[in-house]
């Protein structure tokens, strides 16, 4: 196999754009070429101010701005730039589906088939395209049949080198992954391919971190991490309702178990639920397909991580409502942070469009604050559930960009995203200036209670009571 000196990644989002980016970052004789259709995100991709990069990563300007028409392009030329690669990852969004059979649960494949007729149009010579979004298991074989039976006769070797990435620590965890998967055929040309895409890794990785499986182990493996994670934030979600009850303490639990080092320390904050674009559709994913194989014990196990996580977010707005004595019609009620976890602008599933549609439900007026995500953003994410009209949302709804003016008056503070900058903010003056009693309820265990409760707040924190 030839060395490779020019690869293409089909979709500039969360993952294609910081991936190629370290891609180009440490690999800077490999030219790294990612398209999109959208042009805007495209523009912004390109724009000379760095601070306005379509997504916002902790460390990733800095690469941009090193290899950004060095070794690292992003164009809206999607057929040229696959015509030039002799790689090409498909990162595309690979949403849950909304309509016809699987609605609600089975992943749309309509983008990641749109990409591999597009290759197999366009390709003229032979081609290693890699599935980097996280797609079903055995989504390979029907990427074959298209690129075998629609293709100018060129081969294509297929494989699945899923992501891992987490959102806010995307760099990081690109930069030392604690492994990187490489799904392909076992046979010469599939071998070939797998060392190909690892040299690439290679030029960071140590070799024992890349671990080359067979292409459907590695589908199904994104699948499971991704179960297995929120698995872990369900459980311990679940335990700190029990704790609410019993005056234990959710995070001494937490640390009590994590000792164990079977149990491990890692992904026990119990919070106001999970958000993200990952967990939920993953899930919802591998359910579905867990269900079509008529494996109906598997499916109803892990769903219940699911419905876990919903009840985690109703049961925080219901005992906001309950303690701010069942009447929240016309209360203000202050809500720092909307993205789905800290040091992201991304918004997807964030337990906070849950938390605070059940506020709204009950007519309170709702100021938002949070520092990366923008005012469009938020109201796109409510007019989005449709429970009420946009203008509505837009009477009973302020963002703000001074989230300590916000508090003057207010009947209570939720705090929905664990940003640092809330644990500096002066609670005091926040509470001089809110109605009393003034409440907070720290959906992600920020503040201190002996602190909070000492300046005069009525305090809640998740998992104690
Ligand atoms: N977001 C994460 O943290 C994360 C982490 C690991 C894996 N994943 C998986 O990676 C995949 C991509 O996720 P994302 O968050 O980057 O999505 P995203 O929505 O941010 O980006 C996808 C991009 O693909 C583009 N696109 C769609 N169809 C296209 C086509 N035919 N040609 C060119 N461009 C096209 C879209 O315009 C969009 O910009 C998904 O399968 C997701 O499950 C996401
Ligand atoms: O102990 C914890 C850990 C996480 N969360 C929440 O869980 C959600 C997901 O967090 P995280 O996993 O850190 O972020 P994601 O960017 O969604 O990353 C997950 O989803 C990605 C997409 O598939 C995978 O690549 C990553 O490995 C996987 O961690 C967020 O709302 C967190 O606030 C908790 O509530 N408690």
């Amino acid at each position: 196999m030839k060395k490779i000196t020019k690869i293409c990644c089909i979709g500039a989002g969360y993952v294609g754009g910081p991936t190629m980016s370290v891609i180009a970052k440490q690999c800077p004789e490999i030219q790294v070429t990612v398209v999109d259709i959208n042009k805007e995100r495209i523009a912004q991709w390109n724009t000379t101010d760095l601070d306005n990069l379509p997504i916002y990563e902790p460390g990733l300007k800095e690469i941009v701005g090193e290899r950004r028409g060095k070794n690292l392009f992003f164009s809206t030329e999607v057929d040229k730039a696959i015509d030039e690669a002799q790689m090409i990852f498909i990162s595309v969004n690979t949403p849950t589906k909304t309509y016809g059979k699987g609605k609600g649960q089975a992943a749309d494949l309509k983008f990641i088939e749109l990409c591999a007729r597009n290759i197999a149009k366009v390709a003229k010579d032979d081609k290693i395209v890699v599935e980097k979004s996280t797609l079903p298991v055995r989504t390979a074989q029907a990427i074959q049949n298209i690129l075998d039976h629609t293709g100018n006769a060129v081969k294509f070797e297929i494989l699945s080198n899923p992501e891992f990435l987490a959102e806010g620590t995307a760099i990081e965890d690109l930069i030392h992954a604690d492994r990187v998967l490489i799904g392909g055929n076992d046979t010469p040309t599939g071998k070939a391919a797998k060392n190909a895409l690892s040299a690439i890794y290679e030029h960071w990785l140590p070799k024992e971190r890349i671990l080359q499986t067979n292409v459907w182990s590695s589908e199904l493996s994104k699948l499971v991490a991704n179960a297995f994670l929120a698995q872990r934030v369900s459980s311990i979600n679940t335990i700190s309702a029990l704790c609410e009850k019993t005056d234990a303490n959710i995070q001494e639990i937490s640390r009590a178990i994590g000792f164990d080092s079977r149990i491990g320390p890692k992904f026990l904050n119990a919070s106001v639920g999970f958000g993200g674009s990952c967990f939920q559709k993953d899930i919802l994913n591998l359910v579905y397909i867990a269900r079509s194989y008529g494996l109906t014990e598997v499916a109803n196990y892990w769903e219940q991580v699911i419905i876990a996580n919903d009840y985690q977010k109703s049961r925080f707005a219901e005992n906001i409502i309950s303690s701010l004595y069942n009447t929240i019609s016309g209360k203000k009620i202050v809500v720092y942070g909307w993205a789905f976890k800290k040091d992201t602008n991304d918004t997807r599933e964030s337990a906070a469009i849950a938390v605070v549609d059940a506020l709204l439900e009950e007519r309170a007026e709702i100021i938002v604050y949070d520092p990366k995500v923008a005012k469009e953003r938020i109201f796109a994410d409510l007019d989005y559930l449709n429970t009420r009209t946009p203008e509505e949302n837009r009477v009973l709804v302020t963002v703000t960009n001074d989230p300590i003016k916000a508090t003057e008056e207010a009947h209570a503070i939720a705090i929905l995203t664990e940003w640092d900058e809330f644990k500096e903010y002066d609670w005091k003056t926040i509470f001089k200036q809110m109605l009393k009693p003034a409440f907070v309820f720290d959906g992600r265990r920020l503040l201190d209670s002996t602190a909070m409760e000492r300046i005069g707040f009525n305090y809640y924190k998740i998992g104690q009571s």
